[in-house]
């Protein structure tokens, strides 16, 4: 076996080795000539929860189609857009769809939009999803700020910092127990308090599997036991990439679904209904952003 991770030996479709550091830079470079905000925040929109962006005013928006080297959207519900404006006084960056490795995507491009977000200047990122509740306590609607996940395919070795490390973006072996930005968390539960929202918000742990297939029962059992309060196919690979390039992070997961436990219970989900209730929440979602971007002190640390 060869302990070189060349490129012939690391497995295709994994890392984010096959996009050169230039490559990151050309992307960065197109956005920056093409539009005058220059971002501090970048939200990345889950399934449904792409109307996100809909409150960024003086918008310049540009579809992925469009940008040098950048991943195309394949998924309903991820509208293909990067959008640039101001939130709250302050200029953001939103990913109107992100990228999924169901969908055949490496991880590297998975992660891309991120270190470009890096390179554009961006501090704080908040990294949005919709995903389905183990947890007993949770309803459908919930919000749940991430304070930690469980990377199912890292685990596996599906790992977007896979090959060579770029240590331009950051070290060989980035630390994780500190992904989820205690600051932002804490700021992100004060506004739900003093919005009223405290009877659907939760703190909880993320599990990110690979998809496309929702969870059998025997499987969300298992992810339960393990720690798990909310289950989807994203989000993971983003938060490592951006924790490696020195981000901070917020999570917030929108429980679109119970993923039942039960061999009696007949309740099933699919794509549509999660659809459904990211349309219905969305608002709710968008006023919570909006506010914490407000708060934020783009030049350090984040608001006490
Ligand atoms: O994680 P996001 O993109 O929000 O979407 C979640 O919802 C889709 C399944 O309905 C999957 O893509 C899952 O990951
Ligand atoms: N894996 C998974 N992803 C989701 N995304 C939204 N709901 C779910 C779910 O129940 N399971």
């Amino acid at each position: 076996m060869c302990l070189n991770s060349c490129s012939s030996c690391v497995p295709e479709g994994n890392s984010s080795m096959e996009t050169s550091h230039d490559e990151y830079l050309q992307t960065a470079e197109w956005l920056l000539s093409h539009t005058a905000h220059r971002p501090k925040v970048g939200v990345i929109c889950g399934s449904g929860l792409g109307a996100l962006a809909d409150a960024l005013k003086s918008q310049d928006s540009f579809s992925y189609t469009d940008i040098p080297h950048f991943p195309q959207s394949t998924v309903q519900g991820h509208a293909g857009r990067l959008v640039f404006g101001e939130l709250g006084g302050k200029a953001c960056v939103c990913m109107q769809g992100r990228f999924h490795m169901y969908e055949g995507h490496s991880l590297g491009k998975v992660t891309f939009p991120v270190r470009v977000f890096k390179l554009l200047g961006v501090e704080t990122l908040i990294v949005t999803n919709a995903a389905g509740s183990l947890a007993n306590s949770y309803k459908t609607g919930d919000i749940m700020i991430i304070k930690d996940h469980i990377n199912v395919p890292g685990l596996a070795g599906l790992n977007p910092l896979i090959g060579p490390n770029d240590e331009k973006f950051g070290p060989r072996f980035p630390p994780m127990s500190g992904a989820y930005d205690k600051a932002l968390r804490r700021m992100a539960l004060d506004i739900c308090k003093s919005r009223g929202y405290s009877q659907f918000v939760q703190e909880g742990v993320y599990c990110m599997v690979g998809g496309p297939n929702f969870e059998t029962i025997a499987e969300a059992r298992l992810l339960h036991k393990l720690g798990a309060d909310a289950v989807g196919m994203s989000t993971a690979p983003e938060v490592v990439s951006a924790s490696h390039c020195g981000l901070k992070v917020l999570g917030l997961s929108l429980i679109t679904n119970r993923v039942t436990k039960d061999y009696e219970d007949t309740e099933s989900v699919d794509h549509g209904k999660v659809l459904g209730v990211s349309k219905m929440r969305s608002e709710t979602l968008q006023g919570l952003v909006s506010e914490l971007v407000a708060q934020l002190d783009i030049n350090g640390t984040t608001a006490e």
